[in-house]
């Protein structure tokens, strides 16, 4: 295509709101070979997908084209404005005299289009919904004014510019001044932003919490952009960390706040990157347990797929069984480090079962009845959800598994018994294979060599890489060894696939799952989340 005939292209599908058509195969040519680059019509379809999420049941069948089709538009922007920034009053102000007015038109009908509007959830009308996308608003020059705005604001920190979704999994910790709050996967930030407004949100003037954040990743050019979002805040009451969340170490609390590591005497003496303090008082040392802990943790990211299609191309089924041991150990983590009485949200961006209802019920499995799935479902209530699922199945190589027994004995290991509904308690099945298993590859990983001296530990950290596609994750995700790639299937085509399918009863589970929640894109033109709270 030539360039002015693909220019005049590009306009037109902008134009009819279809930016996401368009794409270049390279990212950087050099200016003669992008001169000559063809343009290529990016992928919004895998039936490998659509077959899989219409069989889990979770969209009913009449809503089925809706939702589709929303997933192939282009995700509309959103915002919140700093609840604890001196300027929160004039913004919103701001907002509603100025914006509101100039934004928001008549159609031909005399309906009003409401171009920007807030969310009718959030509260305190602190977070916006601008029916335009990233794209629209960089290149729209009749959108310059709200576009100049939002950049202005978002780099004084004054508002983050943050999916619609994404702003939900912090509002259910319901986190006050004095917390001491673990955000477990906390890269690039924008949770981490919203859980310090909470944190130093006062009336009171020049007020200094007594809470912190811990905000932790275990990618380390990740922790580079978590640092780049929170430091717009100032917080003194902010500390990142670079560790892997599910095993994240213990910490000592004195009782001036001051934090110090549990070192390990015969490792690595010292050498603790939490440490703070090695002049330690056994009588004044407590162990810190968190008030509230937030594991957004590492998932397939299905749910972002409006934001980012590439995803359409990519995404298949093996992507959610290959991180879902990792998410039960960093779910397992946290609650091992929550204080009695104190909240833990568990949240993924996919719609996926495995990674989310599965998660959860092996989590409720192995606490043994010391935590709570609580229901939420009347808090928010402007916030359209659907509850979560008890019954699903599994997918594995081409075939639709619905009980761990129909599974072939050399994928025991990797299709494990916690991605099932199972239909059992924890108290039938106190301790599952994959406790177990989760329990044997904690004691692999216990000699966490950090100095690179052990050659073993070297190869183990080798094989235990593995890509995270939704967060663009590629550090060490300890599970057993496997890559994604070896878990992931090769797409097959749906009808091969269909051959091989095994007909077996549905298990549903027995744990009160429906207290989950799924927010679904075209339930509010959003992309989707899970969100599970417990205590
Ligand atoms: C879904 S993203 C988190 C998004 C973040 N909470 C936010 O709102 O901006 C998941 C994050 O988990 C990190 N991650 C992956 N594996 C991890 C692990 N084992 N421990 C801790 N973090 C991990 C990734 O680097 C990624 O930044």
């Amino acid at each position: 295509m030539g360039g002015n005939k693909r220019g005049r292209t590009q306009r037109r599908h902008f134009r009819q709101g279809r930016e996401n058509v368009w794409k270049k195969p390279r990212a950087s040519p050099s200016p003669s070979e992008a001169a000559q680059t063809q343009w290529e019509p990016l992928v919004t379809q895998n039936l490998v997908f659509e077959q899989y999420y219409k069989e889990q049941g979770i969209i009913p069948d009449e809503e089925w084209d809706e939702f589709i089709s929303i997933l192939q538009k282009p995700l509309p922007a959103a915002f919140r404005i700093n609840s604890s920034g001196q300027f929160s009053d004039d913004i919103l102000s701001q907002l509603e005299n100025e914006f509101l007015a100039s934004l928001n038109a008549e159609d031909v009908g005399g309906n009003v289009v409401e171009h920007i509007r807030p969310l009718p959830w959030y509260p305190a009308k602190l977070a916006w919904h601008l029916n335009f996308s990233r794209m629209q608003l960089r290149k729209n020059q009749t959108l310059e004014r709200i576009h100049e705005f939002l950049k202005q604001e978002n780099e004084i920190g004054n508002i983050t510019r943050q999916e619609a979704v994404s702003m939900v999994p912090p509002l259910f910790l319901d986190v006050q001044s004095h917390h001491y709050v673990l955000d477990m996967c906390a890269a690039p930030g924008s949770k981490t932003f919203q859980l310090l407004e909470m944190i130093h949100k006062s009336d009171k003037l020049a007020f200094l919490p007594k809470g912190m954040v811990i905000a932790n990743d275990a990618d380390v050019q990740r922790c580079n952009l978590l640092i780049h979002q929170t430091k717009r805040m100032c917080s003194a009451n902010l500390l990142v960390t670079n560790h892997e969340a599910q095993n994240f170490p213990s910490c000592r609390c004195k009782n001036n706040g001051m934090l110090t590591q549990t070192t390990n005497e015969t490792e690595d003496k010292g050498s603790g990157r939490l440490e703070m303090n090695e002049d330690t008082h056994a009588e004044s040392i407590t162990e810190l347990l968190f008030d509230r802990i937030l594991c957004d943790v590492p998932c397939s990211g299905d749910g972002t797929i409006r934001k980012a299609p590439d995803i359409w191309k990519k995404w298949n089924a093996g992507l959610g069984n290959g991180v879902h041991r990792l998410q039960v150990q960093i779910a397992m983590r946290g609650v091992a480090l929550l204080k009695v009485g104190g909240k833990l949200v568990y949240s993924t961006c996919s719609m996926n079962p495995v990674e989310d209802e599965a998660v959860v019920g092996e989590v409720l499995r192995q606490s043994g009845g010391s935590i709570e799935l609580l229901d939420v479902s009347a808090e928010f209530p402007e916030l359209k959800r659907r509850p979560g699922l008890k019954s699903w199945k599994v997918r594995d190589k081409g075939k639709w598994l619905t009980s761990h027994r129909q599974v072939d004995k050399h994928r025991k290991t990797t299709i494990v018994p916690s991605m099932f509904p199972s239909g059992k308690s924890w108290k039938d099945n106190s301790m599952s294979d994959a406790t177990q298993d989760c329990k044997k590859t904690e004691i692999e990983m216990e000699p966490k060599v950090t100095n690179g001296s052990d050659k073993n530990m070297e190869e183990k950290s080798v094989n235990n890489d593995m890509p995270c596609e939704g967060c663009g994750y590629t550090g060490k995700h300890s599970n057993d060894g496997n890559t994604i790639s070896e878990l992931a299937e090769v797409p097959l085509d749906v009808n091969d696939a269909e051959d091989e399918e095994v007909e077996a009863e549905a298990e549903v589970s027995s744990l009160p799952l429906e207290r989950c929640m799924r927010i679904i894109p075209h339930d509010q033109d959003t992309g989707a989340f899970f969100i599970a709270v417990f205590q």
